[in-house]
């Protein structure tokens, strides 16, 4: 599998979940790399903006920012690899996370499988940006999607971003939990047309501010808490964030 490469090792860390719906569980990530989309805002720019590719990211004007080489960011793994490298961490609940983990969804769930049945692992949850539509086989492995439709904030083209059969699929997933990344007030108009179009329960819906910073995170959730206050959904901090900053594997 291509998993995100950090140190020569695969970027697999045990910490505690900063977002969603479990924010607060300690959890083992796994974070795949490569994804389907190109939010300008991505904070995890190093699993997809390789070198030669024409998408924009909002650090490109920041001084030394290049695009990744594939190559030093990838890091190909195998199953037995990967088990004994989860195993490491004495912790059975897994985030698998990317980039998009849906896109290598057929090795995934041969992972996952056997995490299960060598019982290193008991509940696993994935973060998936809802364009991609989970296999039978992956889907039985699976306890809980944390899905985060993009929105016009994200500079996705609508038609990468919004796949109507996919979100549809999800909405009625009992597994599925629903996470908007918020940047304005505004935002909000397009996810109550995402909630309406796809009848998305709001109570799945979760708004979390987008941010990388504790003063952008407090800047945003003045207005954001609010918001959920009017409209009855739920809050998410990026938990990680104030507790650890915006690092990498933590
Ligand atoms: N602690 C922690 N919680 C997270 N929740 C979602 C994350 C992600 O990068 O997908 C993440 C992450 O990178 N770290
Ligand atoms: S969908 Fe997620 S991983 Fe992919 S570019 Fe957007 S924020 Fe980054
Ligand atoms: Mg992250």
């Amino acid at each position: 599998m291509k998993i995100a490469k950090l140190s020569g090792n695969a970027e697999i860390f045990h910490t505690i979940q900063g977002e969603g719906k479990s924010s607060g569980l300690p959890c083992i990530f796994l974070r795949l790399s490569l994804c389907n989309l190109h939010c300008t805002w991505c904070d995890t720019d190093y699993t997809w903006n390789w070198e030669g590719t024409p998408f924009s990211h909002v650090n490109d004007t920041q001084p030394g920012y290049k695009k990744f080489s594939k190559e030093e960011q990838i890091l190909e793994a195998g199953i037995e690899y990967l088990l004994e490298e989860i195993s490491k961490f004495n912790c059975p609940n897994l985030v698998v996370t990317g980039g998009e983990p849906l896109m290598q969804q057929k090795d995934l769930a041969v992972l996952l499988q056997a995490l299960r049945e060598e019982k290193i692992i008991e509940h696993i949850e994935i973060e998936t940006n809802g364009t991609l539509m989970p296999i039978a086989d992956l889907d039985l492995q699976v306890d809980q999607y944390n899905v985060s439709p993009k929105l016009t904030n994200s500079g996705n083209p609508d038609k990468l971003r919004i796949r109507p059969e996919i979100l549809d699929w999800f909405a009625r997933s009992p597994k599925a939990n629903f996470k908007f990344v918020c940047a304005a007030p505004k935002d909000l108009y397009e996810i109550e047309e995402l909630i309406r179009s796809f009848g998305i329960p709001s109570n799945k819906v979760i708004l979390m501010p987008l941010g990388t910073s504790i003063d952008s995170l407090d800047e945003r959730e003045k207005w954001l808490t609010e918001i959920c206050k009017n409209k009855g959904f739920r809050f998410s901090d990026r938990m990680h964030i104030r507790l650890f900053g915006n690092k990498r594997g933590v």
